[in-house]
């Protein structure tokens, strides 16, 4: 924006007041007023524009970031306004008349104020075509039926339950997310426009519709706290032993229906090996039961606390932050002193919630206090994001699950949680009628054998039955498919182009994939292993022996023993269909199902074994290529490497060799901290991008054109943070090279990181001095992110430096990818 900084102002059309503490509107505002066509009054504190209307050709004004109370109805007499910024105010309400005579307003931006409701008359706004009212109290959008010319509407975060259908039609662009909606559900309107308006499409034409109350409830807690047996006992009405032999293998899923509620429980394995599965499974806006074995849990060991309840807090709250966890305490038949372990776990809880609210107050303020705030809007927005998540812990319950009393006890309690409004405002949806007949439907093919009893179908064949039998359009059945899916009925993972045909009607079958490799006692399987198995692969019993040292050593499972594996899982539940099981685990000239799966959910990455000679190749010349002997049957020199299972880094010290100061250094740090397994699906997601890699437990070193990368997980008292290093280069284009990659590690990073919605993350760049604990810390690294980056180097000569705060000068680009790339945001600040 050309500014004039109110010094010249003769003659320009454009003034900027940003940013001058202004507590009302400056007299130099009005000199000249006709001509003035844009004025940027943002980050003041501003609580009226008096005057305002004296700007009559105004067509662009920003007023964001101020104190405003009450909407300017000034505002109204600016006819020729086509853009107007008001968010980020404190605005409870508009008048009516205002907007009528905004007849060329085209973008307006209401975000962040108070609003409960738009005016009525906002429909004849004629020009309109972009609304953003996010972050609002919003509670019906009627007003907006009507407005002729709008396409894209921001509503996220408000507290709408019912849309109106007619809004739909011409609009392309709509977000919601953050709604208590039940007309449509928000699973629907997380699938955009188009399922929206088939959802509209199929209210209006099918049955009359349903008002279900549906919940996924999810059981977790560590190993033998008694989620199984609150989950059976829950589904029988009566305690249910579980055998500890029978421990959860993954997950299982079991459907109930209760006082009126249908609650689908995802009972979650609690070994270690599975937390790698976690993030596919654990969803938003979910019911959490957080078992806790009060028999093991000790008060004065700060371990006791972390183990069985705060790892488990602190992950649900990064990963789905609105939800509502109840903490049950199981075994109190079997513990003395359960009072004062109530009372400490609910202690312990309370603080910890607390802590969090005021760490993020602590990091607000200190933005707040730096010498220009605004400079740090991204972080300032993510902080006000992560402040409006409440999760929700509920008291302690504590169960016996071997008296049916508790068990009653557990259930009208859990039944009174997820039927109160305040904390599950949306359970209750509307659905057209249709969506209960497909259900219906779907069932009836599994009970009539019309399909097969494994449940998976091809997308294509389901169309068929549905087409001929009801006359459906395709796109309305695939809309209710995607609705099953999310909610859980159905898997259909329509984003992986491998699998968009394959639809899964019945969840567990997924889940018994996940279970045949994925599980606390693999090495003990591939023992297990029989001879008529190994040779129904042609495989030799030495095979084996491979396979479990390059699983104990590289964390490696052979491609032929994942088949061998998932064949033996589908023979335990009968379903050793021969083309299932090469549908699932993938022939030579494609990868199966559940590869595809594993790898899109970043759980393994597939590896080549390298092996100088091939013992099945019919020929084999030192000088010659080596062609396989059958390229269709299944490569045995591939395999997936599962990267959590990791034991050490020897290899990756062995390549990447010393640190040095010089080598070019980011650091990414994550608050409250690190996702568990992050790390692990950042290698895997990060390893693709280049041609060799060697992977450690926590460190992982790349090597492109002549650059060796490392990236490692580090914790420095308390604070975690991933350290992305490259090798020291002094050429500008070598070192063009390197931001390259790092910008590359970065995106990724970015992208996994938006899976946790309650992470932040800032950039440092440490101060390249031997001993010096000053840093550089990057603002605005998403924008550097986002630009494409290929731009011409800088082509002056001058060489531009930096200092740390202590006095240390560097060249600057060895700190920030400045004069690089064409488009720079990555401003330095020594901090
Ligand atoms: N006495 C007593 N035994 C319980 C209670 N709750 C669970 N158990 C027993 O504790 C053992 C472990 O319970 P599970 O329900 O299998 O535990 P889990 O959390 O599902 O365990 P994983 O499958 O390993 O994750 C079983 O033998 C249960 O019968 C309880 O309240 N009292």
């Amino acid at each position: 924006m050309p500014s004039t900084n109110g010094h010249n102002l003769q003659g320009k059309k454009d003034r900027d007041f940003a940013g001058r503490k202004l507590k009302s509107l400056p007299k130099s505002i009005f000199d000249n007023c006709e001509i003035i066509t844009k004025v940027d009054l943002q980050r003041n504190r501003l609580k009226q524009v008096s005057g305002i209307s004296q700007l009559v050709n105004l067509t662009e004004l920003i007023l964001s970031r101020n104190e405003l109370a009450d909407f300017p109805e000034e505002i109204g007499k600016l006819h020729h306004l086509k853009t107007l910024y008001i968010n980020q105010n404190i605005i409870k309400c508009i008048s009516e008349k205002v907007f009528p005579s905004l007849q060329k307003l085209e973008f307006l931006k209401l975000s962040t104020n108070r609003l409960m409701e738009l005016p009525s008359d906002i429909n004849q706004c004629r020009s309109l075509i972009y609304l953003n009212a996010s972050n609002n109290y919003l509670k019906d959008l009627q007003a907006l039926v009507g407005v002729p010319k709008l396409r894209d509407l921001y509503v996220e975060n408000n507290r709408l339950t019912d849309l109106p259908g007619e809004l739909f039609a011409n609009l392309t662009m709509f977000k919601a997310t953050g709604n208590p909606l039940r007309k449509p559900p928000g699973d629907i309107c997380i699938g955009g426009l188009k399922d929206i308006r088939s959802y509209f499409t199929m209210l209006r034409d099918s049955s009359s519709p349903v008002t279900v109350k549906t919940i996924k409830t999810m059981f977790l807690g560590s190993s033998m706290a008694g989620k199984s047996t609150l989950c059976r006992s829950f589904q029988s009405s009566r305690p249910v032993e579980v055998d500890v032999a029978d421990r959860t293998v993954g997950i299982e899923i079991i459907e109930v229906e209760k006082g009126g509620v249908r609650f689908l429980c995802w009972d979650f394995a609690g070994q270690e090996e599975y937390y790698i599965t976690h993030h596919v499974f654990i969803t938003p806006q979910a019911f959490v039961i957080l078992a806790i074995d009060l028999s093991s849990y000790d008060p004065s060991d700060p371990q006791s606390f972390e183990e069985h309840v705060s790892f488990w807090i602190s992950n649900i709250q990064l990963r789905v932050p609105d939800s509502v966890v109840l903490p049950v305490g199981t075994h109190v038949d079997q513990c003395l002193d359960i009072d004062r372990k109530k009372k400490h776990i609910n202690s312990k809880l309370q603080s910890m919630l607390t802590d969090r609210t005021e760490t993020l107050q602590q990091l607000k303020k200190k933005l707040q206090e730096s010498d220009d705030p605004s400079l740090y809007s991204d972080q300032m927005n993510d902080l006000s994001r992560l402040t409006h998540y409440k999760l929700k812990v509920l008291d302690l319950l504590l169960v016996d699950c071997t008296k049916p009393g508790y068990i009653q006890m557990f259930q009208d309690h859990t039944l009174k949680e997820v039927t109160n409004k305040d904390n599950f405002p949306s359970i209750e949806r509307t659905l057209p009628g249709i969506y209960q007949e497909v259900e219906k439907e779907i069932q009836d093919l599994l009970i009539e054998d019309d399909i097969p009893q494994h449940g998976r179908v091809t997308l294509s064949d389901l169309l068929d039955i549905y087409i001929s039998q009801k006359e459906l359009d395709p796109e309305n059945i695939k809309c209710i498919l995607r609705y099953f899916h999310r909610i859980g009925v159905i898997v259909w993972y329509e984003e992986i182009e491998s699998l968009k045909n394959d639809v899964f009607l019945k969840p567990s079958i997924l889940i018994t994939l996940f279970k045949a490799i994925i599980r606390h006692d693999l090495e003990k399987q591939i023992k297990d292993i029989t001879m008529r198995q190994l040779k129904s692969m042609k495989v030799l019993n030495k095979h084996r022996e491979t396979w479990l040292s390059d699983y104990k050593e590289k964390a490696t499972l052979h491609n032929v023993a994942i088949s061998i594996l998932v064949q033996k899982e589908l023979e335990t539940l009968h379903l050793d269909d021969a083309d299932l099981v090469q549908e699932i685990v993938g022939n030579g000239n494609k990868p199966g199902s559940l590869l595809c799966l594993l790898q899109h959910f970043e759980v393994c990455l597939p590896t080549k074994i390298t092996s100088p000679l091939n013992p099945t190749a019919p020929e084999f010349h030192p000088n010659k290529t080596w062609v396989a002997s059958n390229p269709n049957v299944y490569d045995p020199d591939s395999a997936c490497m599962f990267p959590s299972y990791l034991q050490n880094n020897d290899r990756v010290f062995q390549m990447w060799g010393e640190d040095k100061m010089s080598d070019l250094t980011v650091h990414i740090y994550f608050i409250p901290e690190i996702p568990y397994g992050f790390f692990h699906r950042l290698v895997i997601k990060t390893c693709p991008l280049y041609t060799t890699h060697w992977v450690g437990k926590d460190q992982c070193c790349f090597s492109s054109c002549k650059t060796l990368t490392l990236i490692q997980v580090k914790n420095v008292e308390g604070d975690q943070y991933i350290n992305i290093r490259c090798k020291e280069q002094t050429d500008k284009n070598e070192i063009k090279k390197s931001w390259q990659m790092v910008r590359d590690i970065m995106l990724k990073m970015d992208q996994l990181a938006q899976e946790w919605p309650g992470l932040i993350q800032y950039v440092h760049s440490p101060c390249k001095e031997y001993g010096c604990s000053a840093y550089f810390q990057w603002r605005d690294w998403t924008d550097w992110l986002k630009s494409p980056g290929s731009g011409k180097s800088d082509s002056s000569t001058k060489e531009e430096k930096v200092t740390c705060r202590n006095g240390h000068t560097r060249r600057i680009e060895l700190i920030y990818p400045k004069g690089l790339f064409n488009s720079d945001s990555t401003e330095n600040q020594a901090a």
